[in-house]
């Protein structure tokens, strides 16, 4: 379906995060049995709705399974990890400690302890999302990497925990997994951090533990938007539209251009590529949700890119680069139709955990921050602390707390 722009303007200026009342009251429900009879409530709930009981799986299992992997494929989740590993040693963790006259001043930063990592595996074992979530947890510094995913649990995502370098999995998945990690049972520990994606009972789930426990973000079904010039391969940029398509009927793939020959050409693309795509029923139902929009210009694209604040924003342009200061609200951008979206799925090495449905207007994708937190430090020198009292006093005295003011003048 090709919209023009004023059909989809004021849909992508108010979207956001949207509750489903009857998801969320199912995972209000999970999460009070789980809280109250723990692991009791987590075997039956996890036997309900997936088939099996919880159940804690051993290192033993996981080397076995990478032992037993396809060659390619234990290749594979190798150099993805390296690349991955590699990424995030660049990023800054530092804090600082300023000495001077006046006294010390700084920042520790410090890992989290303990984090959960959920790993999607209702509709396909997301291997790959265990490595983009664990990888920089273990770059951190995070002592113990606990990993939830659904039962029964796929041979490459037990084999991708030995890659990654986590230290503790158990097959459950959805609200109750999430549930677990929250509130611990007596044989799930409390985590500190819950991060990684999945669907809504998952988020759901995640939004309302906030607080008892911390959250990356509330990664849901995956989105992607392409801004494309006449220079782009219709081919490619239908191939690109149902890499995504194919993660859920509630994905959504978009493609913004000013050409419409070219709109054209891709919608046609689409619909010959998706009858030959195993996943075509999933894929054909989130291309209905998405949809190609022409717009007046490359500016008025990104312009529209912006208000949706995608998930993925990728510039299929002759020339991407000179574009990437138009970006203000993106999960990750890919530049240039050689580097596609499933690439950064997989392998390329920032994080493929990024935030959905316009959570980009204020947050960026998952990185070694996400697993570090940031305790600032005061001690000041005699002379400053005398210096400071008395400003501070009158700042505690316009505020109506004597009592703030009394510890001050202390000081003096
Ligand atoms: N944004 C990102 O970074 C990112 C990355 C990877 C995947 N994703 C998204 O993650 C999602 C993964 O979803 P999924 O379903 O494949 O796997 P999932 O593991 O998130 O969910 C499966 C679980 O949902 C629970 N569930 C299913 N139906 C239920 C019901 N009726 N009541 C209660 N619980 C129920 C089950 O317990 C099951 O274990 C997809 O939407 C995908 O697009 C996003
Ligand atoms: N595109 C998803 C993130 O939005 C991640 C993924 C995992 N496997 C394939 N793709
Ligand atoms: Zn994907």
């Amino acid at each position: 379906m090709i919209y023009r722009t004023e059909e989809v303007r004021e849909r992508f200026a108010r979207r956001g995060l949207s509750f489903d009342p009857t998801v969320e009251e199912i995972v209000r429900g999970i999460l009070h049995a789980v809280r109250e009879e723990g692991d009791a409530a987590l075997d039956r709930l996890s036997l309900d709705l997936d088939g099996f009981p919880v159940e804690e799986i051993p290192k033993k299992a996981w080397r076995e399974a990478y032992d037993d992997l396809d060659p390619d494929l234990r290749d594979a989740l190798e150099t993805a990890k390296e690349r991955i590993e590699a990424f995030y040693r660049e990023e800054a963790r530092g804090g600082f400690l300023k000495a001077e006259e006046a006294g010390v001043l700084g920042q520790l930063v410090r890992p989290l302890s303990r984090v959960g990592v959920y790993v999607p595996g209702g509709s396909a074992p997301l291997l790959s999302s265990l490595l983009m979530a664990v990888v920089p947890a273990k770059v951190a510094g995070v002592a113990e990497v606990v990993v939830a995913s659904p039962p029964k649990v796929h041979p490459g995502v037990l084999a991708a925990a030995w890659v990654a370098g986590a230290d503790r999995l158990f097959a459950m998945g959805g609200a109750q997994a999430i549930a677990a990690l929250a509130y611990g049972t007596a044989r799930v520990p409390r985590v500190d951090k819950i991060v990684g994606p999945g669907n809504a009972y998952v988020v759901a789930a995640k939004r309302l533990v906030y607080g008892v426990v911390g959250l990356d973000g509330l990664a849901g079904p995956t989105e992607t938007m392409v801004v494309a010039d006449g220079s782009a391969s219709p081919k490619l940029l239908a191939a690109d539209l149902l890499a995504q398509a194919e993660h859920g009927p509630d994905s959504e793939p978009w493609l913004l251009s000013p050409d419409l020959a070219l709109l054209e050409r891709v919608e046609a693309e689409l619909y010959r590529q998706l009858s030959e795509l195993p996943r075509a029923e999933i894929a054909r139902r989130a291309l209905e949700r998405g949809g190609l929009v022409l717009t007046r210009d490359l500016e008025e694209a990104f312009e529209l890119a912006n208000l949706y604040a995608p998930e993925h924003l990728c510039l299929a342009l002759a020339d991407p680069l000179p574009w990437l200061g138009k970006v203000q609200n993106a999960g990750g951008v890919f530049l240039g139709e050689g580097s596609p979206e499933a690439l950064g799925d997989y392998i390329a090495g920032p994080s493929h955990v990024m935030p959905t449905s316009g959570t980009a207007r204020f947050q960026g994708g998952l990185s070694v921050r996400d697993f570090l937190k940031v305790i600032p430090v005061i001690g000041l020198g005699e002379k400053a602390v005398k210096e400071l009292a008395a400003k501070g006093a009158v700042l505690a005295r316009a505020e109506g707390l004597e009592g703030h003011a009394r510890s001050l003048d202390l000081r003096r």
